[in-house]
């Protein structure tokens, strides 16, 4: 029997995935941008991984077959790591994907393309950015912040899910996570977050995280990452006074979220 994904069921699944990397320590190798690699790390840190910064590609052919999960993302794209993202992207690991700033170039566009076919288990990104790699064009936004609210490009992530096969999430004031047929909304997190930098990244790395813990439902580890990273706002943000404080705030917060909190606290839910 099929079982009926209520609030409470979200609320289990999502302290169950947790418990799950704290208890297994997903080793995640993140290829990542410059200016998001000590938030990546620390998010991933104290939600129980164990990420690792290694992009150089005569390293991969060792290291990335072993890592539970690797996490790309393109944010200061160069022509030297891009071998190295592909090269980490096809060693056979579940690999989640960020495609900051997509239609920057033409360059970056192409790039984001021979990735994607190289079948992430998630992309995420912020709404302009799912717009352009859906639409293949550079008319969205072109810098890494959104110019777009996460619904307009819900009908783009569900394209580029049923295009790529990959599971598609959205991220904004309600972040969407799709696989083309099934959508889900998680509604958590707070608008500051948005004004700290690489928070998409780290809630990006967290999917990773939570793939690399259970690899068995992409669409669930998205959502329940998502719901969990924007709860962590939410609580960063009782303590917090502005984007500084909110930063070293929800790192805290989510080092100590507990299953009470957890299972009370994410909003989640599937649309008919
Ligand atoms: N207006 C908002 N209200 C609540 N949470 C938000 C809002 N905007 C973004 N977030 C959260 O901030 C994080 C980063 O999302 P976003 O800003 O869309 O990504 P990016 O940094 O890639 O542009 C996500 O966890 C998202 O849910
Ligand atoms: C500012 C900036 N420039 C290149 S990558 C980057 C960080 C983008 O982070 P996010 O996508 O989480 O906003
Ligand atoms: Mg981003």
């Amino acid at each position: 029997m099929d079982e009926v994904r209520t609030e409470a069921w979200w609320g289990r699944r999502a302290w169950a995935l947790l418990s799950a990397v704290r208890a297994r320590t997903p080793l995640v190798q993140c290829i990542t941008n410059l200016v998001s690699m000590d938030i990546v790390a620390n998010a991933m840190l104290a939600a129980g991984a164990s990420p690792a910064m290694i992009h150089c590609l005569r390293e991969v052919p060792d290291f990335s077959p072993r890592c539970d999960a690797v996490y790309i993302n393109v944010g200061t794209l160069s022509e030297d790591w891009l071998p190295s993202m592909r090269a980490a992207a096809s060693s056979g690991r579940p690999w989640v994907f960020d495609p900051v700033a997509v239609a920057a170039s033409g360059f970056r566009m192409e790039a984001c393309l021979s990735l994607l076919a190289l079948r992430p288990a998630v992309v995420r990104g912020n709404a302009s950015e799912i717009l352009a790699l859906a639409s293949r064009s550079d008319d969205s936004f072109k810098g890494v912040d959104s110019s777009h609210d996460s619904s307009d490009a819900l009908q783009a992530a569900k394209a580029l899910a049923q295009s790529s096969g990959a599971v598609v999430a959205v991220s904004g004031a309600v972040d969407f996570i799709t696989d083309g047929m099934q959508v889900v909304s998680a509604s958590n997190g707070v608008p500051m977050m948005q004004k700290i930098t690489a928070t998409g990244c780290a809630v990006t790395a967290l999917i990773a995280a939570f793939v690399g813990a259970d690899p068995s439902d992409a669409l669930v580890a998205a959502a329940c990452a998502l719901a969990i990273f924007g709860l962590a706002g939410e609580i960063g943000m009782e303590s917090a006074r502005g984007p500084a404080s909110l930063r070293m705030h929800l790192i805290d917060a989510l080092y100590g979220l507990d299953e009470q909190t957890v299972t009370s606290g994410v909003k989640i839910s599937l649309l008919p």
